[in-house]
């Protein structure tokens, strides 16, 4: 199956030089969830602007749906929802209004039963007749989802949609998004919080300092994720692992002081028991037992860290 969205060798320089994307190249299945992962300044913003054609790439093409997003734009463009970081809303304006406004300007025909479909699923119904200068900040983010929404889509950009929200709607908007894939939509969502990565991505992509570093499935990541760590303290420091302790998964640490031990916290046997046992038999004496849990966000940070050369 051709990707719905395919990125190749995107660069953009903006006037002065800044390069913001130095050749990303990404590749999205239809009804595909990603998450894109990045400190701030990484590029995911430019990438996503790029994509949706409000800043222009210096090199490189874009395609959705098969659509090149210069030469065939308006295809391109028709096909895409983008829900912005920043609030870009019309205040005297009321919020169906603006809302069918937006489909209008895809050159889409009215359709009131969708536009109020989507204005209750996001819980503005009520909100419809109000001006958006009445609403909460909260409000106007779903306002926004509710524009992105009203030309029915096929590849929805959510950039950053969470940030500065209350927990409820982050329930709301990953409901939404599990319903919008439920359709077939295709999603690429940007977040700095890690744990809307894991509730709702299939793949989870990390781009720092205008590239790509890395693009996984979540659940790879997440076996990644499973990892624990045991450190075994010892008394006396060795020079190496005892020959009756040798195991892939064990090694000593850099001062000899620790034995180090990695395990999967999902495995049936974690092996803690017989290492244990095993350590006691090697007449070790034990000072301490800790235990350390990798998370993505190690894996991230430590990613980032190691790119920007520190
Ligand atoms: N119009 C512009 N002119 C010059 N430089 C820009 C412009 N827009 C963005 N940049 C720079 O490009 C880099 C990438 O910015 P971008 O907004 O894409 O990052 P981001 O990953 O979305 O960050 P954040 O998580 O903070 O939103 C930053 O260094 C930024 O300062």
């Amino acid at each position: 199956m051709a990707p719905i969205l395919k990125v190749t060798d995107l660069c953009k320089a903006y006037a002065g030089g800044f390069e913001a994307l130095k050749g990303v190249s990404l590749e999205i299945d239809e009804g595909e969830i990603l998450a894109l992962l990045g400190p701030n300044g990484a590029g995911k913003t430019t990438l996503i602007s790029t994509v949706c054609g409000i800043t222009t790439a210096t090199a490189g093409s874009v395609s959705v749906g098969g659509h090149d997003t210069i030469t065939d734009f308006r295809a391109a463009r028709a096909m895409i929802g983008l829900v912005p970081q920043e609030i870009n809303l019309e205040p005297f304006e009321r919020v169906q209004n603006t809302v069918r406004f937006s489909r209008g300007l895809f050159g889409k025909p009215a359709n009131p039963a969708l536009i109020e479909k989507i204005l209750k699923q996001l819980s503005l119904w009520d909100k419809r007749d109000n001006q958006i200068r009445e609403l909460s900040g909260g409000m106007k983010r779903r306002v926004l989802i509710a524009k992105a929404l009203s030309h029915e889509p096929r590849v929805l950009f959510l950039d950053e949609p969470t940030a500065g929200v209350d927990v409820e709607l982050r329930r709301d908007m990953w409901e939404i998004v599990a319903e919008l894939k439920r359709d077939g939509v295709t999603i690429i969502l940007t977040t700095h919080y890690i744990e809307e990565a894991e509730a709702i991505a299939d793949r989870v992509g990390v781009i720092s300092d205008g590239e790509i570093l890395l693009v996984e499935d979540k659940d790879t990541l997440m076996a990644r994720l499973g990892k624990k760590e045991l450190e075994v303290q010892l008394t006396e420091p060795l020079s190496e692992v005892p020959a009756s302790l040798q195991s892939e998964a064990l090694r000593l640490s850099d001062d000899g002081g620790a034995l180090i031990y990695t395990y999967d916290t999902r495995a049936e046997r974690t092996g803690i028991t017989k290492l244990l046992a095993a350590v006691a038999d090697a007449g070790l004496t034990l000072r301490d037992v800790v235990t350390r849990q990798s998370s993505l966000e190690d894996i991230f940070v430590d990613m980032v860290h190691k790119e920007d050369g520190a």
